[in-house]
């Protein structure tokens, strides 16, 4: 089987190309695997009946998710190679993604990311409140310094707080903070977002079941949503993440998020089995 070291933003992923067999990855296999590869995400390819590909995700603590915008760009190119095209759809748990090769450059891959889901149910949230701001303050109760983030949900959920200083903010201990908030039944994603103009923001995430990552791309596609919501944002935007910049276009004509940026293969191999991936290292 194919087995990937690769990368969108510094976002790290392992990807084992299962179509040869039935993969079936067990929590413990996953964190093995992503422990060994030092990687936020370990990623299965699948048949896919719907489109050329089904991309199944995990968290590097075991946790299988529907969407990881990052390392959607890096499937569509390992898909474009293969099939020589610069279109490939992907399907996940959480739908159909088109990535298209952006422009020239061989690795810059633009994804469809689809529609944002802003409904306080469809985040989900565990009580009504609008998601342009929900109900959490963070310091103290007459003065918080961080309060009323927005939630999105971008095939995952996601809520977004946008702060004066990122470089001040200490992602790591807010961060776990909210991700476990009673306000999320599903936990949460967390983003710490900077404007810096009407079309250009900085970005940390704390990732759920991940912690804090160089890069996160539903993460920056929820935060320029939450941005222009908030009337804080245009709706084409830069995002500046640790590992390098994304481009976020929400698009009025469909509604649809269309997310830009790099992606970067570190290692290939062919490997026998998931348990022989770590010796690729
Ligand atoms: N790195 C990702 C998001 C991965 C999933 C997330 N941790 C979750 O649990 O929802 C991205 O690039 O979008």
């Amino acid at each position: 089987m194919k087995y990937y070291q690769m990368n969108g933003c510094g976002n790290a992923f392992a990807i084992l190309d299962g179509r040869g067999e039935k993969l079936s990855l067990s929590p413990e296999a996953v964190r093995r695997i992503a422990k060994s590869a030092n990687a936020d995400q370990v990623v299965s390819l699948e048949h896919s009946m719907r489109g050329d590909i089904f991309m199944r995700i995990w968290n590097n603590t075991g946790s299988e998710v529907s969407a990881c915008g990052n390392v959607s760009r890096c499937v569509g190119w390992i898909m474009m190679r293969e099939r020589k095209r610069d279109t490939i759809k992907i399907e996940t748990e959480a739908g159909l993604l088109i990535a298209k090769r952006h422009g020239n450059g061989e690795t810059m891959i633009s994804v469809d990311m689809g529609s944002p889901l802003l409904k306080w149910e469809e985040i989900p949230l565990a009580e009504r409140m609008d998601t342009r701001g929900i109900d959490i303050k963070i310091g103290p109760i007459d003065a918080p310094y961080l309060q009323l983030p927005g939630a999105v949900n971008m095939g995952n959920p996601h809520c977004v707080f946008f702060v004066d200083d990122l470089d001040a903010t200490d992602v790591k201990a807010i961060g776990p903070l909210i991700e476990g908030h009673m306000l999320f039944p599903e936990k949460v994603n967390v983003g710490f977002a900077q404007i810096l103009g009407r079309d250009c923001i900085r970005l940390r995430v704390w990732e759920r079941d991940a912690g804090l990552t160089k890069a996160c791309g539903t993460g920056a596609c929820a935060a320029v949503v939450a941005g222009v919501r908030k009337n804080l944002l245009n709706r084409s935007c830069t995002v500046f993440v640790d590992g390098g910049d994304l481009h976020i276009d929400w698009r009025e004509s469909d509604d649809h998020v269309i997310m830009t940026g790099p992606i970067e293969l570190e290692r290939q191999a062919e490997i026998k089995s998931p348990a022989s991936a770590p010796l690729f290292k």
